[in-house]
């Protein structure tokens, strides 16, 4: 199964305090960036990679990632995650089938990668998580209102795997309806598709605040699951 991989990287990274956009960070000698499209330059079944950047960043992006033979192209992108996503989809090629992967997740395995295609091969939709390992609860200012049963909760991680034309439309009618969401697969969720679940890693951090760097930095240091 073949796919193309949409990487946004467009954000501020204003939740890591610093005064540049955090997929730049350096991990040992190796930018954010530049690890999570390594990712994918290494599955056999990724054809092509896309990236959403700032303005003014596309050039940067590009220096970062200089030998990357599977990017294919670096668009503008926009005011939330989701309109960066959205200005590549329009910008690219239509395919069969496309991947959405945050730039700030550099520890995804290949592993989780094999399982996504499979299931979206099979489902047209799939998603990747992991299982909590803290109790739940719904709260309400600071008081429980209940425990939530964990089993039947994820939490969420990309990549997120879907046909094409099926995110296509999501994106469309999320438009259209101005959903405003924190994942792509709420979008798919909103047109009444099923979307289906595979395992993730404990690893496959988003890199979002200071104190994740101290995890990423030890995962390097160890190696990624
Ligand atoms: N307008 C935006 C906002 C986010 N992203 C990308 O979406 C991914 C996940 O978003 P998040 O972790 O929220 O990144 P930031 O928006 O950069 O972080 P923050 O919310 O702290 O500013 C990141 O790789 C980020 O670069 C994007 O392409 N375009
Ligand atoms: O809401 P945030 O801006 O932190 O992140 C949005 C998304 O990147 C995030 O929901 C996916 O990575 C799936 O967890």
């Amino acid at each position: 199964m073949k796919y193309t991989v949409i990487i946004p990287a467009a954000g501020m990274g204003s939740r890591m305090h610093m005064n540049y956009n955090k997929v730049f960070i350096r991990l040992g000698d190796t930018p954010v960036i530049r690890m999570t499209v390594e990712k994918f330059e290494k599955d056999p079944d990724c054809e092509a990679i896309h990236l959403a950047g700032r303005k003014g960043e596309i050039d940067i992006l590009w220096g970062m990632l200089e030998g990357c033979a599977k990017v294919k192209g670096i668009h503008e992108g926009g005011r939330e995650r989701q309109h960066s996503i959205h200005n590549v989809l329009k910008a690219m090629e239509p395919t069969g089938y496309v991947f959405v992967h945050d730039g700030a997740r550099p520890f995804v395995s290949q592993a989780t990668l094999d399982g996504l295609k499979a299931s979206v091969a099979l489902h047209q939709a799939a998603i990747c998580g992991v299982k909590p390992k803290d109790t739940l609860k719904r709260i309400s200012g600071d008081a429980v209102e209940e425990t939530i049963d964990r089993t039947s909760v994820i939490a969420v991680h990309t990549p997120q795997a879907f046909e094409y034309d099926l995110l296509m439309q999501a994106y469309r009618h999320a438009a259209e309806n101005d959903l405003s969401v924190t994942d792509d697969s709420m979008m798919v969720e909103a047109l009444g598709k099923r979307v289906h679940v595979t395992a993730s890693t404990y690893d496959n951090i988003k890199i979002t605040t200071e104190e994740d760097l101290k995890v990423a930095e030890s995962i390097v240091k160890k190696g990624s699951e």
